[in-house]
């Protein structure tokens, strides 16, 4: 049987209030999935217990059948995170970036070079490999950044807003990178206040409120749980996220 990409079980979390109760998830591989939610539903919360940045007080999560609470580095070695300000050695170029980012990997430099080689030049940062991150748009770091996050080549993509304050061309090549992610057969998931993003891109959505999964399918199945069938996703959303 084939494992979900990523499985919550009665997955809770508090801070000073509960944040997310009893959250159950599942999603399959090759896929990429939209998570979205109001401000403050625990989306980040969510994601950031998911790559072991923080430990859930109750519940189970697995990435590809790994527990990653017992086996947290086999979990760690296939995912890939990229929060929404991505920390970047401004010092480094690009090529220096991924060559120390594969290094923490302990990927072999004759392993490394080429896959390093083959991003830079897929997201367009070829010419400017050998250029300083410091100098560069939000646009170009977010890219250095997705590259980092790629070279260990992994099964699971999460990234945090990966589009907010990209512009147009920039927002296409990042899409188009996660779209080729997933054709190569990774899982991607992204959250994403950008319903239009959601509604072009994502295979499935799920919607996070009120600390659990308020609702889930394909945009054709959110519209029909909202009673409206050619609703666009944000009027869906409003009316799924809406107290009754
Ligand atoms: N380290 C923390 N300490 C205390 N409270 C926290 C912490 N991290 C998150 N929270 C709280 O948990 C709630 C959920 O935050 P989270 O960032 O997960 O929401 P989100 O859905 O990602 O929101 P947004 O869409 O605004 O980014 C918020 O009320 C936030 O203040």
């Amino acid at each position: 049987m084939n494992e979900p990409a990523l499985a919550l079980r009665g997955v809770s979390k508090s801070f000073d209030k509960p944040v997310i109760t009893n959250l159950d998830l599942t999603i399959e591989p090759g896929q990429l999935y939209a998570l979205l939610g109001p401000n403050g539903a625990g989306k980040t919360t969510t994601l950031r217990m998911v790559v072991g940045l923080s430990e859930p007080d109750r519940g189970r999560i697995g990435i590809y059948g790994i527990d990653t609470r017992r086996d947290p580095l086999a979990a760690k070695a296939i995912t890939a995170w990229l929060p929404d300000e991505p920390m970047l050695y401004d010092k480094l170029s690009p090529s220096e970036y991924l060559g120390f980012v594969a290094g923490l990997w302990k990927i072999p430099p004759e392993e490394a070079a080429p896959e390093a080689e083959r991003l830079l030049r897929w997201l367009e940062l070829w010419d400017v490999r050998d250029t300083r991150c410091e100098g560069f748009s939000r646009g170009m770091k977010q890219k250095v950044a997705l590259a980092g996050a790629l070279i260990h080549k992994p099964r699971l993509l999460i990234l945090d807003e990966p589009l907010t304050g990209l512009d147009a061309t920039m927002a296409r090549s990042v899409k188009d990178a996660l779209r080729a992610q997933v054709d190569a057969g990774a899982t991607v998931i992204v959250t994403t206040h950008i319903l239009e993003v959601a509604e072009r891109l994502a295979d499935r959505i799920g919607i996070i409120a009120g600390g659990t999964l308020h609702a889930e399918g394909t945009l054709d199945e959110l519209r029909a749980m909202a009673g409206e069938e050619n609703a666009t996703l944000e009027d869906t959303f409003i009316r799924l996220t809406s107290p009754a």
